[in-house]
C-alpha cells in the first residue's frame, strides 16, 4: 500500500487543546452523571466472545444491559431502551435477515444505535450485512482504524474523482492501520450518517493508542488508555456497549467522547493495579465504576476542525 494513501485529504485546522471551560467538557461530565443517576438501558445484539464483558462494562459504567439475537425481541425492547448496540463479531446464518429488520425498524422509529463493525471486510456474509446498513445507518460507529477504513470503502463514500478512497487490506478483529489513517473515512462516514438522521447528528469513534472522534466537522483526539487493553478480548466491544449507554442520555458526539475518555482513564487506573491481562480485566471493570465524571471530563482533549 502506498504511504500516500495514509495522508488525510480533508484539510484540518491547527490542533488546539480543549480549554478547561469549553462547553463540551460540561456536556461530557453531565452525560457521565446522567448515566449514574438514571441507569439507562442500552440493549445489545453482540458477539458470543465478549458478550459478558459488554454487559458488565455497561453495568459498571452505571447503565443496564439486555442481550438478544432475535429481531422481534430487539425491536420490542427498543421501546424501553435508550439506545442499542450492534456488533457483528460472530455471525450466524440468520443474522443477515435479523439485522436488516432491526436496522430498518430503528431507522423508521429514529431509535439511536451504535454499530461496531468488527472484522469489516472479512467474508461475503459480513460484507452483505454491513453494506445493507448504508441506507439505514447507525447513529454512532465505533471501531478500530482498519474497520472504519473497510466500512467507508464498502459504503462507497469517497468521491469517485478523489484519489483518497480508503485503501483496505484484510484485517481480523485487530487493527492493522494507524488511527489517523482512518481520518478521511471517519469524516465521510459521520457526514453520511448525519445526513440520514432527522436531527442531523452522528459520530464516528476510531480507537487506538490515541482515539479519534468526529461528527464530520470537529475532530477530537484523545490520548491515553493502556496497551493492556489490546491483551484482553472485548476492550473495543465493551467500549462500544458503553458508548450506547451514554448515547441513551446524550447526543452522538458527547456519547462517543464520554465513553472513549472513560475507557482511557479506566485503562490507566487498571494498568497501575494489574499484574497481567486477567487482573487487568477485573481492575478495568472496577475503574469503570470508580472513575468520576470530573476525571472523565477533565481529560486531555485536542480538537481540530475539517473541511
Ligand atoms: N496502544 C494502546 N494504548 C493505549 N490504549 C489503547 C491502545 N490500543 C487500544 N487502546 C484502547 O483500547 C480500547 C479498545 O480499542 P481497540 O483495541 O482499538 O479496539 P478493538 O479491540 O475493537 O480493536 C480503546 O479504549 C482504546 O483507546
Ligand atoms: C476474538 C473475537 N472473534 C470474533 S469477535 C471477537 C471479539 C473482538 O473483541 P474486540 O474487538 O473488543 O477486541
Ligand atoms: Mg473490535
Amino acid at each position: 500500500m502506498s504511504e500516500l494513501s495514509h495522508i488525510a485529504s480533508h484539510v484540518q485546522s491547527v490542533a488546539s487543546a480543549v480549554a478547561a471551560d469549553d462547553p463540551i467538557r460540561e456536556s461530557i461530565a453531565q452525560a457521565v452523571r446522567d448515566v449514574k443517576a438514571t441507569t439507562p438501558l442500552a440493549a445489545s445484539f453482540t458477539n458470543f466472545v465478549t458478550i459478558n464483558l459488554v454487559a458488565n462494562a455497561q453495568l459498571a459504567s452505571g447503565g443496564t444491559a439486555a442481550m438478544s439475537f432475535l429481531a422481534d425481541d430487539v425491536i420490542a425492547t427498543s421501546a424501553i431502551s435508550g439506545a442499542d448496540y450492534v456488533n457483528v463479531g460472530t455471525l450466524l446464518p440468520f443474522y443477515r435477515e435479523a439485522l436488516d429488520r432491526i436496522a430498518h425498524a430503528f431507522h423508521e422509529s429514529g431509535h439511536k444505535w451504535v454499530l461496531d463493525p468488527v472484522a469489516a471486510g472479512i467474508g461475503t456474509e459480513r460484507t452483505a450485512i454491513l453494506t445493507a446498513f448504508r441506507d439505514v445507518p447507525p447513529t454512532v460507529i465505533r471501531g478500530n482504524a482498519s474497520e472504519i477504513i473497510a466500512l467507508d470503502a464498502m459504503w462507497g463514500l469517497a468521491d469517485a474523482a478523489d484519489d483518497d478512497a480508503a485503501v483496505t487490506r484484510p484485517a481480523g478483529v485487530e487493527s492493522v492501520d494507524e488511527v489517523d489513517s482512518a481520518l478521511d473515512a471517519a469524516v465521510r462516514l459521520a457526514r453520511h450518517m448525519a445526513s440520514h438522521r432527522a436531527d442531523g447528528t452522528a459520530a464516528v469513534a476510531v480507537s487506538g493508542a490515541v482515539d479519534l472522534v468526529t461528527d464530520g466537522r470537529d475532530v477530537y483526539r484523545l490520548p491515553g488508555g493502556s496497551a493492556l487493553m489490546t491483551k484482553i478480548t472485548g476492550a473495543g466491544c465493551s467500549l462500544g456497549g458503553v458508548t450506547a449507554t451514554y448515547l441513551a442520555v446524550a447526543d452522538p458526539m458527547t456519547a462517543a467522547l464520554a465513553a472513549s475518555l472513560l475507557y482511557n482513564r479506566a485503562g490507566e487506573a487498571a494498568e497501575a493495579r494489574a499484574e497481567g491481562p486477567g487482573s487487568f480485566q477485573t481492575h478495568l471493570l472496577d475503574a469503570l465504576w470508580t472513575t468520576t465524571p470530573e476525571q472523565v471530563a477533565g481529560s486531555p482533549i485536542d480538537r481540530t476542525s475539517v473541511r
